[in-house]
């Protein structure tokens, strides 16, 4: 085959190839091409998966399902997920993205910052700020429903918290993008400790930690509740301007979703479920309040490594 034809083939291929968008998105992940959240699906995966969180459950379910279903929301989705750690917060967050991109996490359309990993020195904070800007506009203009979550968000650098701010807002376009469909999770323990002494409090009276309501934690995540420098700066300023949609209160795991945790991990790494090796498990793991002994104080974050130790063949 000369050349020249060849050539000629071969960008015929490729014109028809870009032409035909719906076949080139059989072969790779398109923003349009994304999965259409359907509610039942979500709430199925909320109540298999995440222990122990039914206030979170339920405003993860409302609000998303919500947003979604709306063709024209007047801002972005802004979701504010506090707690202990290790009770299931970057976990809920990857749940919301597997419901809405089949590579959940490693999606094209979702994009995880660690405070602490991806901005660490306050001295580069004007880098810092360009670069996430950039990357948020970059993002968006190529997908309108792109999901953005940002983890130790009490380690932020106000600064920063400063740069995305615009992109929360009322605003119709920003420099001629529209941010309206996106999704930003802000995860962070701040009120961690009142969220906590909610759940105590319910604990110590008797009640099932089931009946807990939202407004019971109004008080734990309010302005007031983050207006001090140990909490961060960083809430009170997006509270104030309203640019939270919902706050997600995680609570405190105990003795029995440890074991829960552990039963899945166990399934996972195909292992029958051995609940002689759970309890042990659950019992190598430390409880807080001293005298009490009722939450967690790592959530179900170690339990897996102690796990390992039971299989180390
Ligand atoms: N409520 C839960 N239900 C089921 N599994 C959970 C739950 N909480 C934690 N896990 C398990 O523990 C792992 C660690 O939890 P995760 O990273 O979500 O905690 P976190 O709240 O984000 O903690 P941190 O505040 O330290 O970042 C999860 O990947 C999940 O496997």
């Amino acid at each position: 085959v000369e050349p020249i034809s060849l050539g000629l083939a071969l960008a015929g291929v490729l014109t028809s190839y870009i032409s035909y968008p719906r076949l080139y998105c059989l072969f790779a992940e398109c923003c349009n091409h994304k999965r259409s959240l359907r509610r039942e699906e979500l709430q199925r995966d909320l109540d298999r998966k995440l222990f122990g969180q039914h206030l979170a459950k339920k405003v993860i379910l409302n609000a998303l399902t919500g947003f979604i279903s709306n063709p024209k929301p007047k801002k972005p989705l802004t979701l504010s997920m506090h707690g202990w750690t290790g009770t299931g917060k970057n976990f809920a967050s990857k749940i919301i993205a597997e419901n809405l991109y089949e590579g959940g996490l490693s999606s094209h359309f979702v994009h995880l910052f660690v405070a602490t990993l991806h901005f660490p020195h306050a001295s580069n904070l004007t880098l810092y700020k360009d670069q996430l800007q950039l990357w948020i506009r970059g993002n968006v203009s190529a997908c309108a429903r792109s999901i953005f979550i940002f983890d130790e968000m009490d380690k932020m650098h106000a600064g920063l918290i400063d740069a995305i701010k615009p992109f929360l807002d009322y605003y119709d376009h920003v420099d001629g993008v529209s941010y309206q469909k996106a999704i930003f999770i802000f995860l962070s323990n701040a009120g961690a400790e009142r969220i906590t002494d909610v759940a105590l409090d319910f604990w110590r009276s008797g009640r099932r930690r089931e009946e807990i309501k939202l407004r019971d934690m109004e008080p734990a995540l309010s302005v007031s509740a983050f207006n001090n420098k140990n909490s961060g700066f960083w809430h009170s300023s997006l509270i104030d301007r309203n640019l939270i949609d919902y706050f997600v209160p995680f609570l405190p795991l105990e003795y029995k979703h440890l074991k829960m945790c552990v039963r899945v991990e166990m399934q996972a790494r195909g292992y029958d479920v051995d609940e002689d090796i759970v309890t042990r498990v659950a019992d190598e793991m430390t409880f807080f309040p001293k005298d009490e002994k009722v939450f967690s104080d790592k959530g179900c974050k170690t339990v897996f490594t102690k796990l390992d130790y039971y299989y180390d063949d």
